[in-house]
């Protein structure tokens, strides 16, 4: 959405505050989209992001972290564009530094998209992934890469019954050969202008989760209000998990960082 009132003049500003800051990711322009890029190790992210960027790039490491980060820019129908490609993991629940880099960058960096790569080859095992940023946010792409590979060991994959029943655009690319490509970046662009909405398949907790949530995103809705992009029940799982990692992260980019402020949230019993 385009800057309409003062409210989201200062809204978007804070926003660009936050990716500067944190995530030394400098957008051009304001009205340039952000674009975080995420996947499994090894299934093709760094062939797209080259593909779709191609010289306008640049490396370095994130914030604080011996991690990788490469930025690169392209433009798709009159749109600016910023991809952000994230570290390779198998989850989000931040084992690891890696899982750690990329789960904050897709919470906090306030994309205006991400999308999720995933292995056509092995798609069951990739999906995992991608149902973990689904529930963070509804502004997800599904690239199913490597579908060459797929071709050749006989694997087809229905594209459309698989985004519906996801609720996420998902296209269908051979990256290195530049197949789909095209189609990712127009679903992308919908996807990030707002031009589409999708409405992710939500994950369905048992009876004793959900009564805990229920009592948990009430507490949560003042501190959420600056990250209304996030899902509060993704949130209110995280915390119910005893992420204290994530804890941390959320007191920290909602500005709630007084050891009080955390106690509130994780302690105070109902
Ligand atoms: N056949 C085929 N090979 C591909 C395709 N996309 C990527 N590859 C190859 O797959 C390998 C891994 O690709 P990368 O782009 O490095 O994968 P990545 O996800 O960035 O890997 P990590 O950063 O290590 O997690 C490379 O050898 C690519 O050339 C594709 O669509 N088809
Ligand atoms: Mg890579």
């Amino acid at each position: 959405m385009e800057n309409c009132c003062q409210s989201c003049v200062s809204r978007s500003f804070s926003a660009d505050v936050t990716l500067r800051g944190r995530y030394n990711v400098w957008q051009e322009t304001g009205r340039e989209k952000v674009i975080a890029l995420a996947g499994n190790p090894n299934v093709g992210k760094t062939t797209v992001f080259n593909s779709l960027t191609g010289m306008r790039q640049h490396t370095g490491n994130w914030p604080g972290k011996t991690v990788t980060q490469a930025q690169g820019r392209f433009v798709h129908d009159d749109h600016s564009f910023l991809l952000v490609d994230l570290p390779g993991t198998y989850s989000l629940l931040a084992h690891s530094t890696d899982e750690q880099v990329a789960r904050d960058f897709i919470c906090f960096g306030r994309p205006d998209a991400t999308i999720v790569v995933v292995d056509a080859t092995c798609l069951a095992r990739n999906l995992n992934l991608a149902l973990q940023v689904m529930e963070i946010t509804n502004k997800v792409v599904l690239c199913v890469n490597l579908l060459d590979e797929a071709e050749s060991k006989g694997i087809r994959i229905d594209l459309e019954a698989l985004s519906e029943k996801l609720g996420v655009p998902v296209v269908g690319t051979a990256a290195r050969s530049g197949r789909g490509l095209d189609a990712l970046k127009e679903a992308l662009c919908r996807v990030a202008t707002g031009q589409v909405a999708p409405a992710p398949l939500a994950v369905a907790y048992d009876e004793e989760v959900r009564a805990a949530m229920e009592q948990l995103l009430p507490r949560l809705e003042p501190l959420l209000q600056a990250l209304p992009h996030l899902n509060p029940r993704w949130v209110a799982m995280r915390l119910l998990d005893g992420d204290e990692q994530f804890l941390d992260s959320l007191t920290e980019h909602t500005g709630a960082g007084q050891p009080e402020a955390k106690e509130e949230v994780l302690l105070c019993p109902q």
